[in-house]
């Protein structure tokens, strides 16, 4: 069980308002100015990757009141209960053990009676033998072709996992073309079968239920889409592998229980790229790779749950998100990395994170009288700066950015990488920073304006500053430095659920709209008008209707 804490009422808590006045008039820049250790102090390096906390509004005492909080919130009693496997997604009844999947150093875990290091390596081996006979063109399709194009179908955690990573480690690809369909919209599956050969065409079916409506709808179309160019059904167990928790419904689909490669309830959607969902993954990089990132993710574990919180990377991410989010009344956190390959790692977390921790509703079956989750977003930089900086530069909002970039870029082509990593230093740089109105005015005389025209402009020119970053540096992105830093990421997400008295691990959000979209696609059958609906959506649906 997970401890039920109202943070609110917390000594630290009460401390850390009371200081709360004095950080937000501190300037970052004078906490520099002031301590030439910040640096060294604030940075953390876990093996190849640098993590940089120094530009955040904060000083010893807020930290040391920051990781208190934690403690009296019992953050390590919960570490220690999802690692060894309790039940502490208590809305669901399951344990959390996305650890247990990377658990590389085969330490033994028991739950419910069975021995789940021992299932996860049969997995793992399964996927082993799958991905390597196809990825080496033994595996064939019905005419005797080797497998060429490999076509993820899911969605959320059964999707933006696997293309999240498939994208960030292409330049690992191996021979295999690699397609995600998620959306149940038509044109997603239309757009992709285009360009495909069924007879060099595999489908991974990846959906933890088996009955998610846009995966079965697609799965459904692909299946059809196969026969109607020549396949038979017996020839379908060449084509079509299941990713699934379900058993049942992946033979009741018609897919050979042979090609079914299982994962546990105690497996969150949103933390499932480790286990079979990932097959996507090793058909991509290799199995070796993929091991490689679960072997990362392993290691970030290990420093998550036995280092101190001082030096906790997850939970420095955790307590900073909440001093910008309950103290500062930040509503959003941008993940900004300067790498093309991460450009869908903004888009990764948004599920992640906003799935687990957009909740009202504390541990107790009460609602909370503070604020939850974050809105996360993001893009890639430079796209970024030319799109959304201005807002986080000269807004109203305060917004923590987390910058994250390679020291090494797998396309070193000519200055494209210190142009672009330059364009990273002199953003967080410029957000700590900023530009005072006297350095305004200095640089309009130096340019030639008059007193009359530096009056005019002067004030649309300053930069406030004080605008908070997370650096993160990493050597470069590879299958293990990848592995970790996700794996950073998904603690941070833990820490702040656990410290705002919230269950990560549950969605019951999403459940409403699909309730009704059932009820609603029965009624988008025939010609009848609508009416037992408010008057938007009967105005909606009836003109639809009319229209289609
Ligand atoms: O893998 P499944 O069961 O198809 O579910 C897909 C996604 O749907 C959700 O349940 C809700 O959108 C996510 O949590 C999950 O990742």
């Amino acid at each position: 069980m997970l401890p039920k804490i109202n943070f609110t009422e917390t000594e630290a808590f009460r401390y850390l308002s009371d200081y709360f006045p004095t950080m937000a008039e501190q300037q970052m820049k004078d906490l520099f100015a002031a301590d030439p250790d910040r640096f060294k102090k604030f940075s953390i390096t876990f093996e190849d990757i640098l993590f940089d906390f120094s530009k955040n509004r904060i000083d010893d005492k807020t930290m040391a009141l920051l990781t208190q909080l934690a403690k009296e919130c019992k953050l390590k009693e919960a570490i220690e209960a999802m690692f060894s496997g309790e039940k502490i997604n208590e809305t669901e009844g399951r344990a959390v053990l996305h650890t247990a999947l990377r658990n590389v150093s085969n330490k033994p875990l028991t739950v419910d009676g069975e021995n789940i290091t021992e299932e996860v390596n049969k997995v793992l081996k399964q996927m082993e033998t799958f991905s390597n006979s196809v990825i080496s063109g033994e595996w064939k399709g019905y005419k005797g072709d080797e497998i060429t194009d490999v076509v993820n179908i899911g969605i959320g955690g059964s999707d933006l996992g696997p293309v999240m990573v498939t994208e960030a480690l292409k330049s690992y690809k191996t021979r295999l073309n690699l397609h995600f369909v998620s959306n149940v919209d038509g044109t997603h599956i239309e757009e992709t079968l285009k360009t495909l050969n069924p007879a060099t065409t595999l489908f991974l079916v990846a959906s933890k239920t088996f009955t998610t409506q846009e995966t079965m709808t697609n799965a459904h179309t692909a299946r059809d889409w196969f026969i109607k160019s020549g396949g038979k059904d017996e020839d379908v167990a060449k084509h079509f592998a299941a990713l699934s928790t379900n058993a049942k419904a992946v033979e009741a689909f018609g897919i050979d229980t042979k090609n079914m490669f299982v994962f546990w309830d105690w497996v969150g959607g949103r933390y499932s790229l480790w286990s079979a969902i990932g097959l996507s993954i090793a058909l991509s990089i290799g199995f070796d790779n993929f091991k490689e990132l679960l072997t990362g993710a392993h290691a970030a574990d290990e420093h998550f749950r036995t280092t101190d919180f001082e030096q906790n990377i997850s939970v420095m991410l955790g307590v900073l998100g909440i001093w910008y989010n309950n103290f500062f009344g930040s509503e959003t956190e941008a993940i900004l990395p300067y790498d093309q390959y991460l450009h869908r790692f903004a888009a990764y977390f948004q599920q992640g994170d906003m799935e687990s921790n957009g909740k009202h509703v504390d541990r107790n079956g009460n609602e909370v009288d503070y604020s939850t989750g974050p809105i996360i977003w993001g893009e890639p930089g430079t796209n970024g700066q030319h799109a959304f900086y201005q807002l986080i530069h000269q807004g109203t909002k305060l917004i923590p950015c987390d910058f994250i970039a390679p020291a090494q870029s797998h396309n070193p082509t000519g200055e494209h990488h210190p142009i672009l990593l330059s364009n990273f230093f002199a953003q967080t740089e410029a957000l700590m920073n900023g530009k005072t109105e006297e350095e305004v005015t200095a640089e309009l005389k130096a340019s030639g304006k008059t007193a009359e025209e530096i009056e005019k402009l002067a004030s649309f020119k300053v930069f406030e500053g004080n605008r908070p970053t997370n650096s993160i540096l990493l050597k470069k992105i590879t299958p293990r430095s990848l592995g970790s830093l996700i794996a950073f990421y998904e603690h941070k997400i833990f820490v702040q659920g656990i410290i705002w008295n919230i269950f990560s691990f549950d969605q019951w959000g999403v459940e409403l709209g699909k309730q009704l979209a059932v009820k609603i696609q029965k009624e988008l059958k025939g010609d009848e008008t609508v009416s037992d609906h408010d008057s938007s959506t009967n105005g909606l649906i009836n003109q639809y209707k009319d229209w289609r």
